[in-house]
């Protein structure tokens, strides 16, 4: 079950960052341009975030499995749309329907390693959900960029929309919602439900300490991986593309590293959860830090840090998943999960924005040939949301604490007096 669900996600993941290496034929194909290139990215971005509570409660009336077959048409029949499209208009439609069917994926696999996994394997087969899935990102750079090359864009992004074709068909023989039940059914969603099931969410502490961790901790790694990494390397420190190329990879390194270590970390230790967050979050601060203030250009070893680090970050966010799992009742896990997978995609949306804003303002002459000085001032932007979003995970990590039994979360038995 785990593998399938795993295999779409992978697939979401492809679909979603399958346009980064297609930015210039894509300028060429639809004569646009790059401010309506990044339109693409800010409306996949905004419809992600925007579809996480509906998708959450959708996953909780009828099931991962029903929810994850119509996320995977949708992302197809986008996928197609954007192969056939030959308007900006029409591809902008189509990309909507990739970011509604991306949206509907992750909640509903998190939702699956919940129902098939035993209770102390999940954060581990959690965190390698997110590490495989990401690795998507790979294949949507190195063999896309072959296939726009080789076969041409209507031949490429459909090969790529057939896999959803594969795995939609293997969804709906295999896929169970529960060991128990093939298909999963919660109570129905009047207005009213919705309110106070969403409300008794949110008012736990540990759904707003997941928000806020999820805020913090990815919005980095996602800007610089779905728009702004490649400008800012080969711009803004002056760094040839093949290097920029390079640094992006070592992020997906990162994420491939740290994702396993961190799944390990915070299954054994959850009482410490919001501990390695506020480690992590301030690691990425310091080191950004030391790029920026650094006179010139930042030395390679230094940006290869950064790019690690950074990366880091990635599987660092799903720690607010887990914090969402014990914090809620099974029938309310996934709308917990929507509201938090909210926090770094809505974040890293008002990053995208604010960068772009910031390097036409700090750019001479409307020209998009920004100066490093100007990607100073853009990066900087990150830390008014550090700021905010590590004061929010220290003030609710403290009245999380104060509601949960450490003893219960570490699993502790004690004897009877
Ligand atoms: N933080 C990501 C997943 C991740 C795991 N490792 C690195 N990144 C996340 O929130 N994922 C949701 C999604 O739909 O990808």
């Amino acid at each position: 079950m785990w593998l399938v669900g795993l295999a779409i996600y992978f697939v979401a993941v492809f679909h979603r960052s399958s346009l980064a290496v297609a930015g210039l034929t894509a300028a060429d194909r639809f004569d646009i341009s790059a401010s309506q290139l990044a339109t693409f990215t800010m409306l996949q971005l905004l419809v992600y975030a925007g579809m996480q509570v509906p998708v959450g409660l959708l996953v909780d009336r009828f099931g991962s499995r029903s929810v994850l077959l119509t996320g995977t048409l949708l992302m197809t029949l986008g996928q197609t749309g954007f192969a056939l499209a030959e308007s900006y208009p029409l591809a902008l439609v189509a990309r909507v329907f990739v970011g509604m069917g991306d949206a509907m994926t992750f909640i509903c696999v998190l939702r699956l390693v919940s129902s098939w996994f035993p209770t102390r394997r999940i954060p581990f087969v959690t965190q390698v959900t997110g590490t495989i899935g990401q690795a998507g990102a790979l294949l949507a750079a190195i063999p896309m960029t072959w296939a726009l090359s080789h076969l041409g864009w209507t031949t490429a992004y459909l090969i790529a929309a057939s896999a959803g074709i594969v795995l939609g068909v293997l969804a709906l023989l295999v896929l169970r919602d529960s060991p128990a039940a093939r298909t999963l059914r919660g109570p129905s969603l009047s207005f009213a439900a919705v309110r106070t099931s969403l409300a008794a969410s949110w008012a736990h502490p540990g759904t707003r300490l997941g928000f806020w961790m999820h805020f913090s901790t990815q919005f980095s790694a996602t800007t610089l991986a779905l728009l702004w990494g490649y400008p800012f390397f080969v711009r803004g420190e002056g760094r040839s593309p093949a290097t920029a190329g390079f640094l992006l990879t070592v992020i997906v390194v990162a994420i491939m590293c740290a994702g396993p270590v961190l799944g390990w970390l915070v299954g054994a230790h959850p009482w410490h959860r919001s501990t390695a967050v506020l480690a992590i979050v301030s690691a990425i601060v310091t080191i950004w830090t030391v790029v920026l203030l650094w006179p010139g250009n930042a030395p390679l070893p230094v940006l290869v840090v950064l790019a690690f680090v950074v990366g880091i970050g990635g599987p660092a966010s799903m720690i607010g998943f887990d914090l969402g799992r014990t914090s809620n009742p099974a029938e309310r896990l996934a709308s917990a999960s929507g509201i938090i997978n909210q926090g770094g995609f809505l974040a890293s949306l008002l990053l995208v924005v604010t960068i772009g804003l910031i390097l036409d303002w700090r750019t001479p002459g409307g020209s998009t040939t920004y100066p490093p000085s100007a990607f100073r001032w853009a990066m900087s932007a990150q830390y008014v949301l550090w700021a905010v979003g590590l004061t929010q995970v220290w003030r609710y990590r403290r009245r999380t604490r104060a509601v949960v039994s450490r003893d219960e979360l570490e699993g502790v038995v004690r004897a009877p007096a």
